[in-house]
This record gives C-alpha cells, structure tokens and sequence, in this order.
C-alpha cells in the first residue's frame, strides 16, 4: 500500500490537470443523468399537461435537454484528453525517472536482475500503473461525488428517499470495491507476477535461441512457457470472474436506486407533496445513476495486481547502487598514473575474496600485462578501476586522488575498458564506433577499422559503415564483434586502456598484427592488457601475475615467457 501511495504522490505536480479531469469527468456524468431526469420530466409533465388540457412552455426544457446533451459528449470528450495527458505525462516522467534510477545502479546492482526482467518492469508494469488514475483513483472520486451530490438532490424531497438512495450509493461505492479488491487480491497477484515473469522468460528465451535450439532444449523451455501461460490464465479468468460478479451486483445499483426512490416518492405522490413530473425525474436520476458506479465493478478486482506492479517498479528504483556518487566531486586530476592501496573485494555472498592485499603503482604512459589462470582476478581489477564496485577493503587512486572522490563521468571518460565480449549495439558500424568519440570522422572510423584488421571486411558490405550489426553484433562473427569493440575503445582518447584479453581466439598472425596496431594507437597512454599471450607480456614493459586474486611475487619478465604451461607462473610464490 506504501508503494500506492509513493504512485499517487508523483502525480502532485499534475494536480490541476487531475482536478480538471475529475471536474469535467462530474459535469458530464451530470450532464447525463440531467439529461435522462429532464427528459423524464419533460415527458411526464408534457403528458400532464395534456391529461389536464393546460400549455406548458416547452422551450426551457427542450434547449436545457439539447444542451445537457451538448455538455455530456463535450464532456466526454474533453475529459478522455486531460485524463489521458495527465497519466501520459506522468508516466514519461516515472519511466525518466526510472531510467535515472538505473544508470548508477548498472552494471553491478542489477547483475542479478535477467534484462528481459528489466524490460519488463520498464514497460509492462508502468504500463499498468497507468490504470491507478484512470480506472480506479478518478472513477472512485467521481462516483462518490455523483452519489453525494444525488443524494442531496433527493433529501430535498424526503429525507428516508435519500437515506435509501445513499445506503445503495454506499454498497455500490464502497463496499462492492472494498469487496472486489480483496476476492481480487490473491489471482490478481499472481496474474501480474506471472505475466511478468512470463515476458521476462519469453525475452530471454528469445535472445538464447540459437543454443536452445542447438542443445535442443527448446522443447523443454517451450513446455515450461505453456505452463506459465496456463497459470496466467487460470489466474487472469479469476480477476475476470471477480470483475463480472462486481459488474452484476453493481449493475442493479440504478435498478435498486429508482426502486427506493418511487417506493418512498408514491406515497408523497398520493398525498399532493409530489408531482408527478418530479417523481419520474427522481426516479430517472437514481436510474440514471448506474453510469458513475458502473467503471468501479471490475476496476477493484486488479487492484492487487497494479499494486503488484508498483512494488516490482518501486523495486528498482529503491536498489541501492553498488557504488555512492560523491556530491561534491574533486576536479579531475593534472596526472593519470594508478594506485591500489592494499585492495581486497569480495563479492556480494561470495564464500572467498575474489581480489585479496593488492598493493599497484602504475605510472601514466605504462605499458603492463596482468596474467594468471582463469578466475584470479584480472576482470575484477578492471572492474575496480572503472568503479563499477568499490574495493571491500584499501583504495585505488588515480593521479594520487581516490578514485570515490572523483565522478563517475570523468572516471569513464579517462579510462575505456574492452571486455573479453564487448557490448554492441543493434546499430550500425559507424554508430557503434561513435559511441567513444562522437565527432570522429570517417576517415577516422576507417582507421581504427585498419587498426583491428576489420577494415576489408567492413567495406565488402553493400553498406560500409552504415551496414546494421544487428542484435548484439550477431551479424557479425565472434571474432569480428570483438575487433569492432576493440576499434571503438582505440578510437577513443582516453588516457588509460584496459584490454581484457584482446586478441583471445584470434589466429596468431592476426594476433600480431592487431598487437602491433594496439601498441601503435595507445602511444603515450597507459595500457594494461589481461593476457594469456607471451607475445602480448613480451610487447608491455611489466607483467603482473594474479593467483586465486592475489598478487606474485615479481619476477623478470622473461620468466613469463617460459614455456612452463600456465604462463609460468607455477614456481611464483605469493607477493
Ligand atoms: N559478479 C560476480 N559475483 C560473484 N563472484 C564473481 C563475480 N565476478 C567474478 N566473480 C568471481 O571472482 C573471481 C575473479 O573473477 P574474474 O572475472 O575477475 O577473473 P579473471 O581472471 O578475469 O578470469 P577470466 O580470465 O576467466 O576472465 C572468480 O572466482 C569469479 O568466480
């Protein structure tokens, strides 16, 4: 309930629109139930009017009808645009907000979080907060002001007529949506968590369709679809089940109302105190009624479900990032050489420390390798220096600044990091490349295409640089992707390059040739490369060895060249 709340307390800043809406939305309720009640009058008191052989002026009552009717489609109307742009608004800005809430949170604190999860919450459940004005919040105020408002009318008459007509309004307005949110509340639950994580399954499976298919798992996960789909529907046709039970008990509140009014108005009509024309008015009015208390016999039924929704929204934006912006950030450093001051990191319920004590001075310009076997730590350093995490104990520097003390802008503008399976996006070649330097001209992208060896490649597509990469990259081969990634992190001007393992599963010729580019184009910057390759610890001027996230012993180089297995780290003792 605290996230309803938290929901109908962003709507603040649209709180005229959202009086105009409910204001406009009553008028044309009104409007109508005037429109009926008139009419009925109208043509009793015509008829009266007849039986009595008198004229009556049927002028006032005929343009009053003609423009109820106006007022009621005007209304109508006007009333769908200013509620629609209010919520519309609204929900622009949840999903900025929402996009502003992730930025810091990315990528560590929504590791855990599969991204078709992400998407979801994004679109399907702001989709449906959306309804918390539309279908529930307005309807509710309008329907009980009609009621009120109705009742009053009635009062004028006889007092027990309206206390009848008001114990309806309060069945209809208050007790049939109390009682349908909570028949609704355990099915609709489940229909909004499970049409979630249905969407969120379907993403994924999608995106892994290739290995699906190719281990013929497909068959299996599509069976596991089907049964979340039978879930949702088991659970959808009870939210529906409840709806239409809501919609039978409200759908007599006219029927019942006009009842109430004629049983007490016929004897006042006997004894003189009512004339005719203004019973069937009254009658009418009450019938008429039903319009206001009608949207509310289904809207309860989800209520659980929008608030299910709202916690799964509210969710995301309430993670806490894994690293705090600083408010008051130092301006950025005159140098750029790196410090790790006895930094430990243990990942969130990990049992061990992926990185322990590593003690680094790394001066600007240096060109260092960091080896060791798969899962000692290299990744995680990278990781470290792009502040993606905080170390769990020490501190890393850079220019002698910690690196807390500096914005996260300025830190990724300074150091670019390739990842062994670099992120492309389903843009094209010269987009993608543009990402790291957006004024880069084409004849720039072409050379750090050459830099990479892809620039043949790129140039035997119909469309050059402009050619899609598709999903991911997956136009293009594995090899092809990480090239692209590379050439994007060369192009841009960042003082320090981290390569993780560039040239991994490359040939050996082309190995050297992208070896020879890289050390070529990262002249004067600082390159650190995670390595498996000799050739790559024999280019750089130190090599750093990494063992279950401790630092070795330092060694000569050479020592690292030996062809001793593991890049000879085997006889290396702990630093
Ligand atoms: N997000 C994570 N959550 C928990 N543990 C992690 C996470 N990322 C890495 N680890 C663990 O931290 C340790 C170091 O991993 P890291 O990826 O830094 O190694 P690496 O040397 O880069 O390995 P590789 O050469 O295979 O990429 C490993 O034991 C790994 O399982």
């Amino acid at each position: 309930m605290t996230n309803l709340l938290r929901l109908l307390a962003l709507y603040r800043p649209y709180a005229l629109w959202i009086g105009a809406s409910v204001l406009i939305s009553l008028a044309s309720l009104l409007a109508n139930i005037g429109l009926i009640a008139v009419a009925g009058w109208f043509i009793t008191a015509m008829a009266a009017a007849g039986l009595a052989g008198v004229t009556i002026d049927y002028f006032t009552p005929a343009a009053l009808i003609r423009a109820l009717a106006i007022l009621r489609s005007g209304g109508r109307y006007v009333d769908r645009l200013i509620s629609h742009e209010a919520t519309f608004r609204l929900m622009g800005e949840l999903r900025g907000h929402i996009f502003a809430s992730l930025e810091p949170l990315a990528p560590a604190a929504l590791a855990d979080l599969r991204s078709g999860d992400i998407t979801e919450r994004l679109r399907g459940d702001i989709d449906r907060l959306e309804h918390v004005f539309l279908r529930l919040v307005s309807p509710l105020v309008v329907a009980w002001l009609v009621g009120a408002i109705l009742v009053a009318a009635l009062a004028r008459w006889n007092g027990a007529m309206a206390l009848a007509a008001a114990a309806i309004f309060l069945l209809a307005g208050v007790a049939a949506p109390a009682l349908g949110a909570r028949a609704g509340r355990a099915p609709s639950r489940v229909a909004a968590t499970t049409s979630a994580d249905l969407r969120a399954r379907l993403t994924d499976d999608i995106k892994g369709l290739a290995p699906l298919l190719a281990t013929g798992a497909d068959a299996r996960h599509i069976a596991a679809l089907e049964r979340k789909m039978d879930d949702l529907l088991a659970a959808e046709a009870k939210v529906a089940r409840v709806g239409a039970l809501g919609q039978a008990c409200v759908g007599a509140t006219g029927e019942l109302a006009a009842l109430a009014v004629l049983a007490f108005g016929a004897p006042l009509l006997r004894a003189g105190a009512l004339k005719s024309p203004d019973l069937a008015m009254a009658v009418l009015a009450a019938l008429a009624a039903l319009e206001a208390f009608a949207p509310l016999a289904g809207a309860f039924g989800g209520l659980f479900g929008i608030l299910a929704s709202a916690d799964r929204v509210f969710g995301l934006i309430d993670r806490k990032p894994e690293v705090e912006e600083t408010a008051r950030p130092l301006p950025p450093p005159a140098r750029f050489n790196i410090s790790f001051h006895a930094v430990s990191l243990t990942y969130p319920g990990a049992a061990r420390p992926a990185l322990t004590n590593i003690d680094l001075e790394i001066s600007e310009g240096a060109r260092i390798a960091f080896v060791g076997a798969s899962g000692a730590g290299k990744s995680s350093l990278a990781d470290l220096l792009m502040r993606f995490r905080d170390p769990s104990q020490g501190e890393i520097r850079l220019g002698g600044v910690a690196l807390k003390k500096l914005s996260g802008r300025l830190l990724h503008s300074r150091i670019v990091v390739v990842r062994q399976n670099p992120h492309l996006f389903a843009a094209t070649v010269a987009e993608n490349l543009r990402l790291a330097k957006r004024s880069a001209s084409d004849a720039e992208l072409w050379a750090a295409l050459a830099s990479v060896d892809l620039e043949e490649t790129i140039r035997a597509l119909p469309l050059g640089l402009e050619a899609p990469v598709g999903a991911a990259g997956e136009k293009l081969s594995g090899g092809q992707a990480k090239r692209l990634g590379l050439a994007r992190a060369l192009l841009s001007d960042a003082p320090i390059l981290f390569l993780d393992e560039p040239t991994e599963g490359l040939d050996a010729t082309t190995a050297q040739r992208i070896l020879a580019a890289v050390l070529r184009r990262a002249e004067g910057r600082t390159l650190l490369i995670a390595t498996h390759r000799p050739a790559e610890m024999a280019a750089m001027e130190d090599v750093i060895a990494l063992d279950g996230g401790a630092r070795l012993a330092p060694k000569p180089q050479a020592a690292f060249l030996a062809p001793t297995g593991s890049c000879g780290l085997q006889s290396t003792t702990r630093a």
